[in-house]
């Protein structure tokens, strides 16, 4: 009885520790990107996910301690709160269409630098403020770092869609180039999870295989219906990966 419950403790303790060294991670890696890519006068893009926060934070401090002048851009709706929240300059594209630097996360990253993204839902602003942007720099932990799309992200790459058309463009997708479509589920909600565009998300998994990215990215961006993958081809500049050590690792396009 008293091993078993040693045995729950040691595990519970393993799984804390791991959680611990991916937050560190993520934070490590974010703080560096500010450090070495914000800097005054600038229109900064604010991605999404959790290791965007640590940015945030970083990006809050800087601004207060050398007295800049950042003006930020969100992605999404918790991007714009997160600004807000810490009382940081918010605009929009329409004010401001070039962005210097956007920082965001990534769910996978693989050797040539192309992203999936979206496992927050936020792909389709996320795409947009990227594509607006001079520079796009991920931040991420060492598990998002890969040679090779599907490695290591098991959940399949999203893909935002007009809901009346879900089911015809799962079924297009899988015959095209096979794999399954899964309608994404709200967790607190009964139902579909509803992007902040009002559109439904297919999480692609794709048989593992070489793929050319940007080719089926454009393929699946012809499907009418679709509005938008999380599919990031020669977006990314560069990309820190917090390691376990404490150390940060760079990938450069
Ligand atoms: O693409 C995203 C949201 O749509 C995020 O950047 C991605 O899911 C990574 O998030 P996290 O920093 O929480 O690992």
């Amino acid at each position: 009885m008293l091993l078993k419950v040693n045995h729950v403790v040691v595990l519970q303790l393993k799984r804390y520790l791991h959680k611990m060294s991916l937050e560190e991670a993520k934070r490590i890696a974010a703080y560096k990107a500010v450090d070495e890519f914000v800097r005054n006068d600038q229109i900064v893009g604010i991605g999404s996910g959790s290791t965007v926060v640590y940015a945030v934070d970083r990006l809050k401090e800087k601004v207060n301690k050398e007295k800049i002048n950042v003006v930020c851009i969100p992605t999404s709706f918790q991007a714009r709160q997160l600004i807000i929240k810490h009382g940081l300059t918010l605009s929009e594209l329409e004010l401001h269409p070039e962005i210097d630097v956007v920082i965001d996360g990534a769910d996978e990253c693989d050797e040539k630098m192309t992203l999936i993204k979206g496992g927050g839902g936020c792909l389709l602003q996320e795409k947009i403020v990227a594509s607006c942007s001079k520079k796009m720099i991920v931040v991420a932990d060492y598990t998002k770092d890969s040679k090779r799309l599907g490695e290591q992200y098991k959940k399949g790459i999203p893909i935002e869609v007009v809901p009346m058309a879900y089911l015809p463009i799962k079924r297009k997708i899988e015959m095209l180039f096979g794999g399954t479509l899964n309608l994404r589920m709200a967790v607190a909600k009964a139902g579909p999870c509803i992007t902040d565009n009002g559109n439904f998300i297919l999480d692609w998994h794709f048989p593992t295989g070489d793929y050319d990215w940007q080719k089926i990215n454009q393929e699946i961006c012809v499907i009418p219906g679709v509005v938008e993958t999380g599919l990031f081809v020669n977006m990314a500049q560069k990309a820190y990966f917090g390691q376990a050590d404490g150390t940060v690792k760079e990938k450069n396009s």
